[in-house]
């Protein structure tokens, strides 16, 4: 089985999906947390984001390695252990320059299409981003519009992040900039065909994990027993 987690910037996405592959026993893929260690090979490279010639050359010669444990769901960018490294505040701050750089998707793409086929024969993947129902897994057979009020996702954000490491302004712009960009090149502030939107602003994380399990139940039970592998 594949379930597809889409949403902006802090609605939940990384939490929920870990704790349903969790909880049913599956993998988990964050392809965002790819785009992040695309941007960190950049910026370490010392090259213009702006170069997109060179961004993509850097993206397609990148050794990434990924572990699919939701218990430990690890990154490394040419040998360098990153998983903590993306997520400082310099990499959320330029990581749409790289993720609205088309030749670093189709490049990405196929690499998160390999890591859900490996998965298929342990019994399926979470995949959270922005694109997985529309581009990335259009077969999966759930799919899950994962949103939240602006303000319940800078709260969010802010509560993560230690006191006073970023200005409102900073967080703003982490958040509502950062989606604007990223729309331009991904569908995911509308519900795609099929997928079923889910708005958290006034549910816990608990509630989320639980309602999704609950969809994903009932998209196995809906798959016929001749389809089942
Ligand atoms: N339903 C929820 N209610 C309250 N906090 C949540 C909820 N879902 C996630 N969070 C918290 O919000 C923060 C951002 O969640 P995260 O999963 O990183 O979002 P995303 O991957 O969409 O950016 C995390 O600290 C997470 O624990
Ligand atoms: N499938 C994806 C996943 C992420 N992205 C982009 C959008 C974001 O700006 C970055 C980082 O994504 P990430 O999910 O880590 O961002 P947040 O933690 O939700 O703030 O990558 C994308 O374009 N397509």
């Amino acid at each position: 089985m594949i379930i597809a987690v889409d949403g902006p910037s802090g609605s939940g996405k990384s939490s929920t999906a870990r704790g349903v592959a969790t909880r049913l026993g599956l993998r988990y893929l964050d392809t965002g947390a790819m785009y992040r260690a695309v941007t960190w090979a950049v910026l370490d490279s010392g090259i213009d984001l702006g170069d997109a010639t060179a961004v993509a050359e850097i993206a397609r010669n990148l050794d990434l390695t990924i572990a699919t444990d939701p218990s430990a769901p690890t990154f490394a960018a040419n040998g360098t252990d990153v998983t903590l490294l993306i997520r400082e505040p310099r990499i959320s701050e330029n990581v749409s320059k790289i993720a609205t750089n088309l030749d670093v998707r189709a490049d990405l793409v196929r690499r998160q299409q390999d890591l859900i086929a490996a998965a298929q024969p342990g019994g399926g993947i979470v995949v959270e981003g922005r694109d997985i129902a529309t581009v990335v897994a259009p077969e999966a057979e759930l799919k899950v519009l994962l949103t939240a009020d602006p303000e319940a996702r800078m709260a969010r954000r802010q509560a993560e992040l230690a006191e006073g490491a970023v200005t409102a302004a900073e967080l703003r712009d982490q958040i509502v900039r950062r989606d604007a960009d990223d729309s331009t090149v991904a569908q995911f502030q509308v519900a795609s065909d099929g997928a079923v939107e889910i708005d958290s602003t006034f549910m816990t994380l608990e509630q989320v994990v639980e309602a999704i399990c609950q969809l994903a139940k009932e998209a196995a039970d809906a798959v016929p027993q001749d389809q089942e592998s």
